[in-house]
């Protein structure tokens, strides 16, 4: 899984991987200028626009002046517009990328730039190199920059976003920001989706290996990393394999929750599943789900389900004391969803009886509602690797790149999904998928990463036709095609 590094540990890597590769520093700004305009050739971004260069003296300046020299051999029209007055502070690196410059590309300093200009803007400013509080002039380079109409899109990262921690002042804002070798952890927090704009992930070559000298608690998943964490079945495995699971969810004018669960870990695989709920809300779920057993009070022998989930829809009037009960006759992990994470915070002496191991997924409210108040992404981080130490359990906080958070304190944050699974049953989706792959025999941690990114890539999938119109069974319904994308039979 790729490791999420510093930007201060980047220099070192880069050293690291011209060495061992026999490259220079100015072939691994080409690879990366190439793969800048390999994927910009992709986007729906009109052909026949002027392209406006902003390049800094360091090397993400550098990438932008070979960006300028590939767009314009590719028969763009590009001009370059320099954001410093020394060449002295010039890295070598842009200074050679500079030279390179064909006569053809207008060069000229950044307070020329007309922001009622037509075009695109490429924003190679500054990179992960950038560091304190902007200087005055920096300032006034990404006003100028913000002033523009059109489209923006930043090289690494939006000029003036420091590289790992929260923004505290004036940034590009980006419609797009191509960011290589790996994602800076600033571009994954929610709080700064407003600067990044769409995030996407160049190669430029250097392999996941490469990062395992560096420290680092934070990675990246990815779908090459997928398949080789998935339980391998065999044509004599039954359906007992297949794991059987009990899924606590929905309540009167709630059953649809239920629905969703059960249905998600039937197409996730799961083999037996049996719904616990009201006698009198039954037949909602037989006659929805077929597939699924409906029992109406708590089994006495929980020990016979694989796995057990909690939550979506169940309300939290008086289910405190079904908690309880799961959680005192019941050892393997559990995954617990929206109301019962609320009971949760409710009833605080309970944490100490949920089963060690056990998975929470709240969203960014009910994380504050059982963490406490957080201030931002970083804090929730901090306080989530508190909170699953402490009490043994695992976090998976859900939204825009969600972030498995587990007890050893590593953060995992999730590259698939879409905004068009921003809608009502999502969750109630992943937590059927999770408490299916735990059935299966997954551990705690395999369950996350594939429930995560299979709900993503599900949701993508859904989104792919229906766009906005996604709703939560359409991600249900995506949910084999995820296998088959996958090559996982
Ligand atoms: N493996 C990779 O990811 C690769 C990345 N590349 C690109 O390189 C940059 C990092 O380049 P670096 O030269 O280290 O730094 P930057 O260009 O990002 O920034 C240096 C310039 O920023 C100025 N700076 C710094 N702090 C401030 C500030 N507070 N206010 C204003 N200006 C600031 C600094 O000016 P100085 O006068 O202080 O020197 C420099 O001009 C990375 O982001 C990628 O884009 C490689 O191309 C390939 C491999
Ligand atoms: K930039």
């Amino acid at each position: 899984m790729l490791k999420i590094l510093s930007g201060k540990q980047v220099k070192t890597l880069d050293a690291a991987h011209i060495e061992f590769n026999g490259i220079t520093s100015l072939d691994l700004m080409e690879k990366a200028a190439l793969a800048f305009v390999a994927w910009w050739k992709t986007i729906p971004l009109n052909d026949a626009l002027q392209i406006h260069i902003f390049c800094g003296a360091g090397n993400n300046g550098g990438d932008g002046f070979a960006i300028a020299r590939l767009l314009h051999q590719s028969g763009r029209v590009v001009a370059v517009f320099k954001c410093f007055d020394e060449l002295a502070k010039m890295s070598p690196e842009a200074f050679s990328n500079m030279e390179k410059l064909p006569s053809e590309i207008q060069q000229k300093v950044w307070s020329e730039f007309d922001p009622d200009s037509d075009g695109i803007l490429i924003d190679a400013f500054l990179g992960v190199g950038f560091s304190g509080r902007l200087r005055s002039e920096a300032v006034e380079v990404i006003q100028r920059i913000n002033s523009f109409a059109g489209k923006k899109v930043s090289v690494d990262i939006p000029s003036g976003l420091p590289s790992d921690e929260l923004l505290d002042g004036p940034c590009v804002e980006a419609d797009y920001t191509a960011t290589f070798a790996f994602p800076k952890l600033s571009l994954l927090f929610p709080e700064h989706s407003q600067v990044t704009g769409e995030m996407v992930l160049l190669d430029i070559g250097i392999g996941d290996e490469e990062y395992s000298r560096f420290s680092g608690s934070c990675f990246f998943l990815r779908e090459n990393d997928i398949a080789g964490v998935h339980r391998k079945f065999h044509r004599f495995s039954h359906k007992g394999d297949f794991g059987k699971i009990l899924i606590v969810a929905g309540s009167k004018g709630k059953m649809g929750a239920a629905i969703l669960s059960c249905t998600a870990a039937l197409r996730t695989g799961s083999g037996l599943v049996t719904s616990l709920v009201a006698e009198e809300e039954r037949q909602i779920v037989q006659i929805s789900v077929p597939e699924a057993m409906v029992t109406f009070s708590l089994p006495q022998d929980l020990s016979k389900f694989d796995a057990i989930a909690i939550g979506p829809g169940i309300g939290v009037g008086r289910n405190a004391e079904l908690l309880a009960t799961i959680f005192k006759n019941y050892t393997n992990p559990i995954v617990l969803d929206a109301d019962a994470i609320t009971i949760l915070s409710q009833n605080p002496e309970l944490l100490a009886l949920v089963p060690k191991g056990s998975i929470l997924t709240p969203h960014l409210t009910e994380f504050d509602r059982i963490l406490g108040k957080t201030e931002n992404h970083q804090d929730r981080l901090a306080k989530a690797s508190e909170f699953c130490q402490k009490w043994n359990l695992n976090l998976l906080i859900k939204g825009a790149n969600s972030v498995i958070c587990l007890a050893d304190g590593r953060h995992i944050f999730n590259s698939s999904g879409t905004q068009f699974m921003a809608t009502g049953g999502a969750g109630d989706v992943l937590t059927g998928m999770l408490t299916s792959f735990l059935g299966q025999g997954y551990s705690e941690e395999r369950a996350m990463i594939c429930g995560v990114f299979q709900h993503g890539l599900a949701g993508e999938i859904a989104g792919r036709k229906k766009r906005r119109g996604t709703i939560a069974s359409d991600i249900i319904e995506a949910i084999p095609d995820t296998f088959v994308e996958l090559g996982i039979s």
